[in-house]
């Protein structure tokens, strides 16, 4: 577990991350092209006996430069957590601005690493940084080789053919390709929400629902049913769930995720759900009648059942 820290923080020592090893970007999914990236900075700390970090935002980036329209994989805390959960020393954060990132290439690199150079630092081979990106690797090398950091611009990890990252790990997953994005993220795509009141129909029909609110920034998952596991008050349940706007009660939805827990019956309104996609189902479907609603749905939990 490493610690998290900030370079704002009064208690930071500007030599911290002298003689380091580290991995620099932003790593919104944590995602297998990203972990190999930190598994390489930690490998060449670990030859070193030197300290291994990642450094990333405080915030992502694309929060203040791109914010129409922007999906993301992960909350900034769930990404940084997630980040300390790897095999690394510390997580520092940069606090983020639009002044820091503003600054010329050069200047954003003292601001970072200002009190002592890592040793060692490990990017993508696209990696980007400063005033409208303009910095690169080779501006990184240069600035490095004045004082002694070793620059490693790695080949993007790929698999089919093309780059792991996040943005095509959105695609897959607004696509209901649940399973592919595992392998991406070499974990199951999860997200949290809140409980809500829903419309109540659901208990009607025999398989009650925790409705949760997602924010439209974390929306990014498409609409369809799945087989899931919901992780509720510390537990882990098999779930059916359904997503995007239920096509036959459309003028009177709110909901983005409805979750049905299997082997479940308490009042969870205000809890977080965790909810873990393992299975694309089905699409939703604008059934005749509500009764194809029941029979399929019923159909669809025994499956669950059956086979997570
Ligand atoms: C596993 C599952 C599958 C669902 N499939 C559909 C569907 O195909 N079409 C649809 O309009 N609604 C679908 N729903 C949404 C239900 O219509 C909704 O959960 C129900 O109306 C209860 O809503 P309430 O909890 O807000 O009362 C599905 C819900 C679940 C849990
Ligand atoms: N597939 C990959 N293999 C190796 N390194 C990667 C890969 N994807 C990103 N990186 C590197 O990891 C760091 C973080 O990358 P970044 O957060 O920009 O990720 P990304 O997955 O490419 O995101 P996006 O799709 O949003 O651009 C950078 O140094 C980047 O170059």
């Amino acid at each position: 577990m490493a610690i998290v820290i900030s370079r704002n923080d009064p208690a930071y020592d500007e030599a911290f991350l002298a003689g380091a090893s580290v991995a620099f970007g932003v790593f919104d999914g944590v995602h297998e092209g990203h972990r190999f990236i930190i598994g390489e900075a930690v490998a060449s700390a670990r030859e070193e006996a030197a300290r291994s970090a990642v450094i990333t935002f405080n915030i992502d980036p694309d929060e203040v430069f791109a914010p129409g329209g922007l999906k993301k994989l992960m909350t900034n805390e769930a990404r940084i957590a997630k980040l300390a959960e790897l095999d690394v020393d510390a997580v520092v954060l940069l606090p983020f601005s639009r002044e820091f990132a503003a600054q010329a290439p050069a200047d954003f690199l003292e601001a970072c690493f200002g009190g002592g150079a890592p040793r060692h630092i490990h990017i993508g081979h696209d990696f980007r940084f400063g005033d409208r990106a303009s910095g690169n690797v080779a501006d990184l090398r240069a600035w490095g080789a004045e004082r002694n950091m070793e620059v490693h611009g790695h080949d993007l990890v790929a698999e089919g053919g093309e780059p792991v990252t996040a943005t095509r790990i959105r695609g897959e997953l607004a696509q209901g390709h649940v399973a592919e994005a595992a392998e991406l993220l070499g974990r199951p795509y999860s997200v949290t929400g809140i409980v809500r009141p829903g419309r109540g129909d659901g208990r009607d029909f025999g398989f009650a629902t925790a409705n949760l609110e997602i924010p439209p920034m974390l929306n990014v998952i498409g609409p369809g049913v799945y087989g899931c596991y919901a992780m509720v008050e510390g537990a882990r349940y098999k779930a059916a769930v359904s997503t995007g706007v239920p096509p036959m009660f459309a003028d009177r939805t709110t909901a983005n995720i409805e979750v049905h827990i299997l082997d479940f019956d308490r009042d969870i309104y205000g809890q977080p759900i965790e909810v873990e996609f393992i299975e694309w189902l089905r699409p939703m479907i604008d059934f005749p009648t509500v009764d194809e609603l029941i029979e399929t749905t019923m159909g669809n939990i025994a499956w669950v059942r059956e086979n997570l």
